[in-house]
């Protein structure tokens, strides 16, 4: 038996095929833009998500040479918080508002007013945030009546794959968690949260446990991407939920860190626990019945992508002709730079800042310029002011009484050998990789084979389809350096944040 899941993620649509032992037969990435009209909007198409996805099926199909009879399962995951609308005719109303933008400040101060702040979070277990969908949803009835009114469903990024391959209007627990719309100790729907908002329930799809089969693949959509009509689709994840089982994270004691686009520390939770200042987000996990608690940056992989694609010209032009990947380039660069990059520190607030500080008005900073700085500093710079800025995360956690026994690590970030070092440098634990670096697209396709009965509990497929395959030690030498840039990077934003809203 087969399984696929597939990524919706921010930089593209991921898709892989396993067997039922979590060997990856073939994985294929379809990229797409982000489009950003104003300073802190981010908005993608649907339609990019679902082309990537058709893309990405058949591409499986075609290199594993596997008869798509024998796929039982899809299991679907990605960006979360993303709004999509779709009017009575299933058309896609507007550009989805992703989980990055922050243009919501104004809805969150309503949502709190209406919603009332303890309250939202005894509900919610979050404060109002920009980055999650309910400020989006306001945000477009405040501004762009025309559209609300045509609004017959309302879907998170992956949901609209899953209609798309069924027809069917449905979510999973984790990924509706991140829409400030659930009741997350009791996984359902809000009725006091969607009265108070004047939102209408029938707006949202049918919520689902994450292995919970949602529908099948229709003759239509068989069509369209090569699997056969009938084909079993699971409810899944969001993308940090499912990636936490495509790690293994679903027992205490094992967090991730995972640098995507985003930047995710991770914990699995026994019980319903929340910070109550609301510093990091509590949410359903993808394992039924328990929850998870995390950190989130904005600009992880986002603030390196952003450094390669304005200032990585010769990395880029090297690519051109050695062929060989930028980013490995901008990797050896940063190596020859001094752990602390001699005292330069970047803020990776280019999308604002979620947990711990909160601040859609953040913004990103260079601190300590000389003229003794080179690129490979502010290469170096970058990659451990992400990796400060996920330890501000592990920090609450440590806080909040959560284990931690071990760190594994996962995303496009994993990839590097340095970056990886840099947290078992910083976080000063072992870090760990895994046999398989798909994360969430391989949670999704251990959900799909737990929905497919080929395995009775998601921990159940951990243990058989993951292994841990290799670890970073921390190198104690440096703890010092580390320790003393952290505490300079941890005094610059208090500093200065009174003058981002300006
Ligand atoms: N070889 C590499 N070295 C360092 N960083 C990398 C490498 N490859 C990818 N990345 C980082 O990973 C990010 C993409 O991670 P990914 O998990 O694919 O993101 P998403 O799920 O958000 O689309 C890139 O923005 C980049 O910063
Ligand atoms: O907002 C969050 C989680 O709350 C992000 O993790 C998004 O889910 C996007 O993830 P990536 O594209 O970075 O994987």
């Amino acid at each position: 038996m087969y399984f696929i899941g597939i990524d919706v993620g921010t930089s593209g649509t991921k898709t892989i095929l396993t067997d039922s032992k979590g060997n990856i037969l073939a994985t294929a990435t379809f990229e797409y833009p982000l489009y950003q009209p104003q300073i802190g909007w981010a908005e993608q198409n649907p339609e990019d998500w679902w082309d990537a996805s058709v893309k990405g099926i058949k591409a499986v199909l075609e290199k594993s040479k596997v008869n798509p009879e024998e796929v039982k399962a899809v299991g679907l995951t990605g960006q979360m918080h993303g709004l999509v609308m779709l009017d009575k005719n299933y058309n896609v109303i507007r550009p989805s508002i992703i989980w990055c933008d922050q243009r919501t400040a104004k809805e969150c101060d309503e949502i709190t007013e209406k919603v009332g702040k303890e309250r939202l979070i005894e509900i919610t277990a979050n404060p109002a945030l920009t980055g999650f969908t309910a400020s989006k949803i306001l945000w477009v009835r405040n501004n762009e009546p025309q559209n609300y009114e045509k609004v017959y469903k309302i879907l998170l990024p992956k949901d609209y794959i899953r209609f798309k391959l069924t027809g069917e209007f449905a979510t999973d627990v984790s990924d509706a968690s991140g829409m400030q719309l659930l009741d997350i100790k009791n996984r359902c729907w809000s009725d006091e949260v969607l009265e108070k908002l004047e939102i209408d329930k029938e707006l949202l799809g049918k919520v689902y446990e994450s292995p919970q089969v949602t529908g099948k693949v229709s003759r239509q959509a068989s069509e369209i991407t090569g699997l056969c009509e009938g084909t079993l689709v699971v409810a899944g994840g969001g993308d940090q939920a499912a990636g936490a089982v495509g790690n293994g994270i679903v027992k205490t004691g094992v967090i991730s860190s995972t640098i995507g686009s985003s930047g995710v520390v991770f914990a699995h939770l026994d019980e319903f626990k929340i910070d109550p200042q609301g510093r990091v987000h509590t949410f359903c996990h993808a394992v039924p019945g328990k929850w998870h608690v995390m950190g989130v940056t904005q600009g992880a992989g986002l603030s390196l992508k952003w450094f390669r694609d304005n200032f990585a010209h010769i990395e880029k032009a090297a690519f051109e002709f050695i062929d060989k990947d930028p980013y490995i380039l901008m990797d050896q660069e940063a190596e020859l730079a001094n752990p602390g990059a001699d005292g330069l520190i970047f803020l990776p607030y280019l999308m604002g800042e979620r947990t711990p500080i909160l601040d859609p008005y953040a913004k990103g900073i260079f601190f300590g310029i000389t003229a003794k700085h080179t690129r490979r500093e502010f290469i170096r710079a970058v990659m451990e002011g992400v990796v400060f800025s996920l330890k501000n995360c592990l920090d609450i956690l440590y806080e909040m009484g959560i284990e931690v026994k071990e760190v594994r690590v996962s995303g496009g970030g994993a990839k590097s050998k340095l970056w990886r070092q840099m947290q078992a440098d910083i976080f000063e634990m072992d870090v760990w990789t895994l046999n398989s670096k798909e994360g969430p697209a391989f949670g999704a396709a251990i959900l799909a084979a737990v929905g497919a009965g080929e395995y009775q509990k998601v921990e159940e497929a951990c243990d058989t389809m993951i292994q841990k395959v290799d670890s970073c030690r921390p190198n104690e030498k440096l703890f010092e350096i580390y320790r003393k840039t952290y505490k300079l990077y941890n005094s610059i934003y208090p500093r200065v944040k009174d003058l981002f809203n300006i």
